[in-house]
């Protein structure tokens, strides 16, 4: 610390205390391109980055000491020669590989908070073959990982998720029997249409180590498919009682297919189709069974969640 910056220090008493501070480089958009030279064939990743450091990094908010501070522009450098030095994939190991290297690099960075978002580039199907280098973005779905690496007592926490998945089935739900008094308007059904857009995350146990992650890393892709199919078929399975009886039965399916896994959090709005009666035009009948043309509802929607563990 210079002179001049110890003398901004004022001794007062109920000087405000830091509770917590944690700061870093969000929205690092990264594309990283992977070419096979003998097949021709090229595979990409396109992901968004946060990364945020905690540590002794007090003295920069209170005291103006710019000494602790790596500066969120070297953050956002560190990634981008991350994801070239190393593999991106799996999204999980290379988010614990970033957030182990702040660690070993900076003595005084205590744990690294690194979320990655992964956006769908899925391969073309041209003339019924696999292009090589041809891709589309087929939904605003993201698969998610998270990783906090802490230096002491060593720890890297590993969350993994899927976000953004919208989906919609016109049949096979229901929701009756909630409670009735005098603040109830809603009908009971038997056949509704449930929409939601799957906010996922299973948490993996800890690691105690980078090597630890590196041992997992054949494991975090089939878990990422293996919950993503259970979500969509439990969704379109299930004879859903309400959102949160099938988001139940989701998390128990997740939690058996992953055994490393020790909890499964879901986080689904209910998106709301109402029933329109046209019976004000020649008597259409457009309700209960006869149901057709719904008006699709932007808001107020349901928001239910729930975490599940062992
Ligand atoms: O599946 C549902 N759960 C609820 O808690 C709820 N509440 C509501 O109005 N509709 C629904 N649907």
């Amino acid at each position: 610390m210079s002179p001049a910056q110890a003398e901004r220090i004022v001794p007062v008493t109920n000087m405000p205390t830091i509770a917590s501070a944690r700061y870093g480089k969000e929205n690092v958009r990264v594309y990283k391109v992977q070419k096979d030279a003998e097949t021709g064939i090229q595979t990409v990743t396109e992901m968004t980055v946060s990364c945020l450091l905690e540590g002794q990094i007090e003295t920069s908010y209170t005291a103006a000491d710019n000494s602790v501070v790596v500066a969120t522009d070297s953050i956002k450098n560190t990634i981008y020669i991350k994801a070239k030095e190393t593999s991106v994939n799996p999204p999980e190991l290379f988010a614990a590989t970033l957030g182990q290297h702040f660690l070993d690099k900076y003595s005084h960075i205590t744990s690294a908070h690194i979320d990655i978002a992964i956006h769908r580039w899925t391969r073309m199907t041209i003339d019924g073959k696999p292009h090589p280098h041809s891709f589309y973005r087929d939904g605003e779905e993201v698969r998610s990982v998270s990783a906090n690496a802490y230096k002491s007592p060593a720890k890297i926490e590993v969350a993994s998720g899927i976000k953004k998945l919208t989906v919609l089935k016109s049949t096979g739900s229901a929701f009756h029997g909630f409670v009735r008094d005098e603040f109830t308007t809603l009908g009971e059904t038997w056949d509704r249409i449930l929409s939601t857009d799957v906010d996922c995350t299973w948490t993996w146990k800890a690691f105690d180590s980078l090597e630890a992650v590196d041992d997992a890393k054949d494991k975090f892709d089939p878990a990422w498919s293996g919950a993503r199919d259970i979500t969509m078929k439990v969704f379109a399975e299930d004879d859903s009682a309400s959102v949160q009886n099938t988001m139940y039965k989701m998390c128990g399916q997740i939690l058996d297919k992953v055994p490393e896994v020790e909890k499964v959090d879901y986080s689904l709005p209910n998106k709301h189709y109402f029933e329109i009666d046209l019976s004000w035009h020649k008597g259409i009948k457009n309700t209960g069974k006869d149901a057709e043309v719904f008006a699709p509802q932007s808001g107020p929607n349901g928001l239910i969640r729930c975490e599940v563990t062992r």
